[in-house]
């Protein structure tokens, strides 16, 4: 079946008024539904399916205004024609100071809201292109070829959930490119062309998180200045990804439990529910099995977004691939940097192939960009390595007259840069390592004056 251009409600308590206006546009390629009772056309103007409503002005017990103020509210991206007779021709101008996209006088050639419809598809179409190609820009290139059985097998079942709308749950260690995934998912999907939206779970407080993705109306609590959309409803017929899904609490996991039940969603201080069509990835690197056990995460929760699970293996279970990744992360950086690199010391592409990752793809693009920015006539060196086996002090590296005191210092020191090296200056992931306090964190970083 052709897709339609437009999905179109008309409203008028007028039933032979919706016939005539149904009879003229149904020439054209639209899906159109028909109602004359206001209040049941209230509640169906909310669907989120229409893109256009057409109301009629003056009818008993709502007013087209009303109809308009709520559509707009529950969905900003519908468009609202006001239908009217010449006597009411001042409120419809005020309709579209509240934001309806144009009026129309009831007695005038049909051809006018005709004319007023194609230009609103028109409008769309240039949206809808917009979106695609902003989408595209945020798309970056990944390096997703791999020498790797273990890999590619992963990479063939991204590619088949890819085209599904199933739920996949992202497992693996920070820095394997769980994120990268989860955007390559939705650029394979057949909602590549609508959004992409990430929210890491892990950088909000529980009530900051509730809000951001649930969105809240104005005064719902203090600090609620403004209406607010969540990102669920930004990311209405795209993919919604949430990274560090494990670090969400046991009341919000009941609450996105129901979300995703109902595929509905209601503003924090809001009772007007809202459909919402989204495609759910979501990734942890934790446990999620081992926190059911300790009670940590709902199981039921659980079993709703994992309907395909794919782990993502860490970078030294790939040693095949670390070469292509050190030549492309150079040519991304060096391009970026406007840094030519013409040669790299053999012994840095031996030392790192020996590496063990433990901050994975992420570890290895921090050292590549600090070896590109050092680098001087083209050559990467291995002297500009960073110290990259902290545990191990290298006797090379400090002076053989120190106290003990201070031999702890220093290795302290580095142990600190380099976990906040790979963590890319995360301060919580840091601190969460070191299993210190952020404060502790903040005191060291000052105390031995480390500078990202
Ligand atoms: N295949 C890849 N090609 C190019 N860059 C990659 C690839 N995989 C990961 N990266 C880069 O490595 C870094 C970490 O990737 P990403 O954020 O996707 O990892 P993650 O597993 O989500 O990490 P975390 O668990 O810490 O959130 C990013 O800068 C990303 O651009």
């Amino acid at each position: 079946m052709k897709k339609s251009l437009l999905n179109i409600l008309i409203i008028d308590d007028e039933k032979e008024y919706l016939d005539v206006l149904n009879l003229i546009l149904s020439k054209e390629n639209y899906y159109i539904e028909l109602e004359s009772n206001p209040k049941k056309a209230l509640v169906k103007s909310l669907d989120a399916k229409f893109d256009l409503i057409i109301t009629d002005l003056v009818m008993p017990n709502i007013s087209g205004l009303e109809i308009l103020e709520k559509v707009k509210d529950a969905n900003p991206h519908t468009e609202v024609i006001i239908s009217t007779g010449y006597g009411s021709i001042n409120n419809a101008v005020e309709a579209i100071k509240k934001g309806a996209f144009s009026y129309f006088i009831k007695s005038h050639d049909p051809e006018e809201l005709i004319f007023e419809i194609k230009k609103l598809v028109k409008i769309k179409k240039l949206e809808n292109k917009n979106r695609f190609l902003l989408s595209k820009s945020n798309n970056r290139i990944f390096n997703l070829s791999s020498k790797n059985y273990e890999f590619n097998k992963v990479l063939n079942t991204v590619k088949k959930a890819a085209k599904s709308n199933a739920n996949i749950l992202l497992l693996g260690e920070s820095g394997v490119g769980k994120e990268v995934f989860a955007s390559y998912i939705h650029s394979l999907s057949q909602r590549k062309e609508e959004v992409f939206i990430p929210v890491n779970c892990h950088a909000l407080s529980e009530t900051l998180l509730e809000s951001e993705l649930f969105g809240h109306e104005k005064g719902s609590f203090s600090g609620a200045i403004e209406t607010r959309i969540g990102r669920f409803e930004s990311a209405h017929k795209g993919t919604l990804f949430l990274d560090e899904i494990g670090d969400t609490s046991l009341n919000l996991q009941a609450k996105l439990l129901r979300t995703l039940e109902d595929k509905k969603i209601e503003k924090i201080g809001s009772n007007i529910s809202k459909k919402i069509d989204f495609r759910l990835i979501c990734a942890t690197n934790k446990d999620l099995l081992e926190m059911i056990k300790n009670s940590s995460f709902r199981e039921d929760f659980y079993f709703r977004i994992s309907t395909i699970v794919i782990e993502i293996p860490p970078l030294r279970r790939r040693k095949e691939d670390i070469s292509d990744f050190i030549n492309y992360f150079i040519k991304e950086i060096s391009n970026d940097t406007k840094k030519e690199i013409v040669k790299i010391e053999n012994e840095v592409i031996a030392f790192l192939q020996d590496y063990n990752f433990p901050g994975n793809i992420r570890e290895l693009k921090n050292i590549i960009e600090r070896l590109v920015v050092l680098s001087e006539n083209g050559i990467i060196r291995y002297s500009d390595l960073p110290d990259l086996n902290p545990s191990l002090p290298s006797t090379s590296n400090f002076k053989a007259n120190l106290t003990l005191k201070e031999f702890r210092v220093y290795e302290e020191k580095k142990y600190i840069e380099y976990i906040l090296n790979i963590n890319n200056f995360n301060m919580t992931k840091t601190a969460e390592k070191l299993n210190i306090s952020r404060r502790q964190l903040f005191n060291k970083i000052n105390e031995y004056k480390i500078k990202k």
